[in-house]
């Protein structure tokens, strides 16, 4: 990795979200877990999984060659815990009927927590595919169990948009820096809003808008309770002392103690989110 690509936006932006990963999985899991990564793609995250120190990981995914690259640098950290790489659409298939054929009548498949990095954003396309994938998150997800991960932050994102001023049709498009963010609808649907991130240094992505509060009741819906959602740019403030070493393993570039104002300007428009599995009430019978 040369000087110049350590200091582009987006790996800046990459090493401050493997910064906040390792502290929430530090926090998170714990020795011996049994652990699910959704989305799990080429397995960047294996060494932090190693060093959590799980007993047994599940990753899913619906590309095959993603997954057997992620099986790849588990082998090539000669299989530092039990692994499964798992091919599977997680908005549209029933993670039951993959985790089935794996079980017997004696071990049944449980997750201590359940981790999605990148990627929730895509499952909200429409009701059935969120359902179908917060479904899945639940379902195997023991009692008291995490599930937890980095997503778009909508209120931050729509925030920005509402500051600037409008000019035809649609969602005022957010400028800043490092960054400009488009909108392709005029209104901000719980479904279907989608927006562009274009990064200065030409990259661009297309991600859904999800609206946080109907995000929470769906997930309440199967029994993810919501503990907290940390907006990237506030989860520095909260984590640099405690985590200050870790800050700088991951290279991120700290000039005179903070990060660029532009740098969090992109990193602002992230957020954690970290919901725990509820005791399931029987419903009480009226006499
Ligand atoms: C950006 S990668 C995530 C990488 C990894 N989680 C990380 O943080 O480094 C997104 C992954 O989601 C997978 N994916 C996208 N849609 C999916 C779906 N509906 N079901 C399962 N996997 C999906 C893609 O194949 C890709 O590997």
């Amino acid at each position: 990795m040369t000087t110049a690509q350590l200091k582009t936006p987006i790996w800046q932006f990459k090493a401050y979200e493997n910064w906040v990963k390792t502290i929430l999985i530090s926090e998170l899991v714990e020795t011996g877990n049994s652990l699910a990564e959704f989305y799990c793609g080429q397995g960047l995250d294996t060494g932090k999984w190693e060093r959590s120190k799980i007993r047994k990981y599940y990753g899913f995914d619906h590309a095959k060659e993603s997954l057997v690259e992620s099986e790849t640098k588990w082998l090539q950290r000669k299989q530092p815990y039990e692994a499964e790489f798992i091919e599977i659409d997680l908005t549209t298939d029933d993670i039951n009927e993959k985790l089935r054929e794996k079980e017997t009548p004696q071990q049944t498949i449980e997750f201590d927590s359940v981790a999605c990095f990148e990627g929730l954003q895509h499952s909200f396309l429409n009701q059935d595919t969120a359902n179908q994938f917060i479904e899945n998150a639940s379902n195997r997800l023991k009692v008291g169990g995490y599930f937890f991960g980095i997503m778009p932050d909508s209120s931050s994102i729509w925030y920005k948009s509402q500051k600037e001023a409008a000019t035809g049709s649609g969602l005022p498009t957010v400028k800043s820096a490092l960054f400009n963010i488009d909108f392709d609808s005029d209104i901000f649907d719980f479904f279907g809003c989608k927006y562009h991130l274009s990064l200065k240094d030409g990259n661009t992505y297309t991600e859904n808008l999800i609206h946080f509060p109907s995000f929470i009741n769906l997930c309440k819906n199967h029994n993810l309770i919501l503990v907290e959602a940390t907006n990237l740019a506030e989860f520095y403030e909260e984590n640099k002392k405690n985590y200050e070493s870790k800050l700088q393993q991951a290279r991120v570039l700290v000039g005179k103690g903070k990060i660029e104002p532009a740098q969090m300007d992109l990193i602002s428009l992230y957020t954690t989110f970290i919901f725990v599995k509820e005791i399931i009430e029987p419903k009480l019978i009226k006499p």
